[in-house]
């Protein structure tokens, strides 16, 4: 089947690769994995070696493929439709796909939620993405891609890049590189007191990366009250976003909550 454009479709074959990526789950008999893009259905082979799978598919050519594909398969449900306008099934306990790259972000949000209203229903969530956007999800305060995604992200789940892939396993090869992330949904150790004042802490404190955070959130937290409430962090008071960790954002954020 020819690939199209529009839906992203990057066809991956690599027994061994798609095995890595089924087992990063850990999935059990127990679990039903919900897969985004099937397509022809080469990933959902090996995850039917672990467990059930319900899959959400967009191309009616990939649908009729699969349909014929996995007809003896009684733990194979097959969903036609846009991940991004059905619910999400309610039975799904893990997520394990080769997402479209030009609808990552939005999928994302949807799997995970945010910190005012997080998504708690799955237990793993295994992504192959691409690989700048795996970096970006996983980067540690102080480094060059880390941003206001990983701290939200971070907040929501624990985030693991596992492995990367090379262009050359692909069919047709996509013009980037890819990587296996995984996000174990948890609460995060300290819990903010207000998601949503967090969430728009961390938004513009990086809408303007390079400013000190003081020029950053100028207008928006009275200067006194946030150099106050970086000292009591021990925080420089010329810090700018990225020289905060995820757990300094909390505390700041639930400070500047209490402060009067
Ligand atoms: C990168 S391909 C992966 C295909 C297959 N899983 C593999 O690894 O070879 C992405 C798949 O997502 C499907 N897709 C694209 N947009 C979608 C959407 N909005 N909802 C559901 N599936 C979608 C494409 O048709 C394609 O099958």
């Amino acid at each position: 089947m020819y690939a199209l454009k529009r839906f992203g479709q990057h066809w991956l074959s690599d027994a061994t690769i798609l095995e890595r990526i089924a087992a990063a789950a850990h999935l059990g008999a127990a679990d039903r994995v919900l897969e985004i893009g099937p397509g022809l259905g080469s990933l959902t082979a090996h995850l039917l070696e672990h467990s059930s799978v319900i899959a959400v598919e967009i191309d009616e050519r990939a649908v009729a493929h699969l349909r014929h594909r996995f007809a003896a398969e009684p733990r194979f449900t097959l969903i036609e439709g846009d991940i991004l306008g059905l619910p999400l099934p309610p039975e799904a306990t893990a997520v394990v796909a080769n997402i479209p790259y030009n609808i990552s972000g939005p999928i994302l949000a949807r799997l995970t939620g945010t910190p005012s209203a997080p998504v708690r229903q799955f237990r793993t969530i295994v992504l192959l993405v691409q690989l700048e956007l795996a970096e970006r999800i996983t980067a540690r305060s102080g480094n060059r891609t880390y941003g206001a995604l990983s701290v939200r992200l971070q907040y929501l789940a624990e985030c693991e890049l596992l492995f990367g892939i090379p262009r050359t396993a692909f069919r047709p090869p996509p013009k980037v590189d890819s990587a296996v992330i995984r996000l174990t949904p948890r609460p995060f150790a300290l819990q903010a007191t207000d998601p949503a004042y967090l969430e728009a802490l961390v938004t513009r404190a990086f809408a303007t990366r390079r400013k000190m955070l003081r020029n950053c959130l100028k207008g928006w937290v009275e200067s006194t009250r946030l150099l106050l409430a970086l000292e009591s962090l021990q925080i420089r008071p010329d810090a700018r976003a990225e020289d905060l960790s995820v757990e300094n954002f909390v505390r700041l954020s639930n400070l500047l909550v209490a402060l009067p």
